[in-house]
């Protein structure tokens, strides 16, 4: 069976939003396979309550039509919103390359979510929380229309900077040993002193933001995040 290839996808929540185009061609030259597109803070106004999937407010597909102008590469959009199936159309429209959704907003209907992110164009995945036991994905993974990639989250979804919990690698063992060719992504933490604990419990695509941005030489990280996926995979 093929091996899941290593993406880094430098998030752009840390990146400078207002030069978000050169930013982008920056992790392009550095190496980037994918960019990490966060989108959260869709409002839910649900018998009288208004409620965030996460407490913050980024981009939407305003961002991603401008971006997408110039640059061709695979825009890896996480949604942290209450109502993904809103933005599928949208986004869809802008150029986004992949939709990943969270599972704890689309428990009741993930079945059409995932169908209508393929009429699209775009490579469909979901998302679990920290607090999201990783089984419940399973029917997602296995379904007649299945998601092609799972994002494992290393933090609560929300900020950037955050402290890895290597206590979600559980769940990408179990995934990768139960789908030795599926797209398991981390996102949250990582860099130069995580990657190798998040590659060899099997994780492929790595999301890395602060380190990444934060970094003298970004391309050094991405370099060094790749290569571990690769050796890890070997090991395997
Ligand atoms: O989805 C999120 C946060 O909710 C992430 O994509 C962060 O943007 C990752 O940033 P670092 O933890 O790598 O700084
Ligand atoms: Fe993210």
């Amino acid at each position: 069976m093929a091996t899941a290839t290593a993406k880094i996808a430098p998030s752009m929540l840390s990146s400078d939003f207002a030069n978000l185009a050169s930013e982008a061609h920056r992790m392009c030259q550095c190496g980037a396979d994918w960019l990490h597109m966060d989108i959260m803070g869709h409002f839910k106004v649900e018998l009288g309550s208004i409620g965030h999937f996460v407490p913050n407010l980024t981009i939407g597909a305003p961002v991603i039509e401008s971006l997408r102008k110039h640059t061709e590469i695979f825009m890896d959009c996480h949604l942290m919103v209450t109502n993904p199936l809103d933005y599928v159309e949208p986004l869809g429209k802008a150029g986004a390359s992949g939709f990943t959704f969270h599972y704890e907003a689309a428990k009741d209907n993930w079945q059409e979510l995932i169908l209508k992110i393929k009429e699209k164009g775009m490579k469909p995945a979901v998302a679990v929380k920290p607090g999201t036991p990783v089984e419940e994905i399973y029917p997602l993974v296995e379904s007649e229309n299945p998601v092609e990639m799972v994002l494992v989250m290393t933090v609560e979804p929300g900020f950037g900077g955050q402290k890895f919990m290597p206590e979600m690698m559980d769940k990408v063992r179990t995934l990768r040993k139960k789908y030795p060719s599926l797209d398991i992504e981390v996102d949250g933490g990582l860099g130069i002193s995580t990657i190798d604990t998040a590659a060899s419990a099997g994780a492929n695509c790595i999301v890395a933001g602060s380190s990444v941005f934060g970094a003298p030489e970004p391309a050094h990280v991405i370099s060094s995040m790749r290569k571990s996926v690769e050796e890890a995979q070997k090991k395997s």
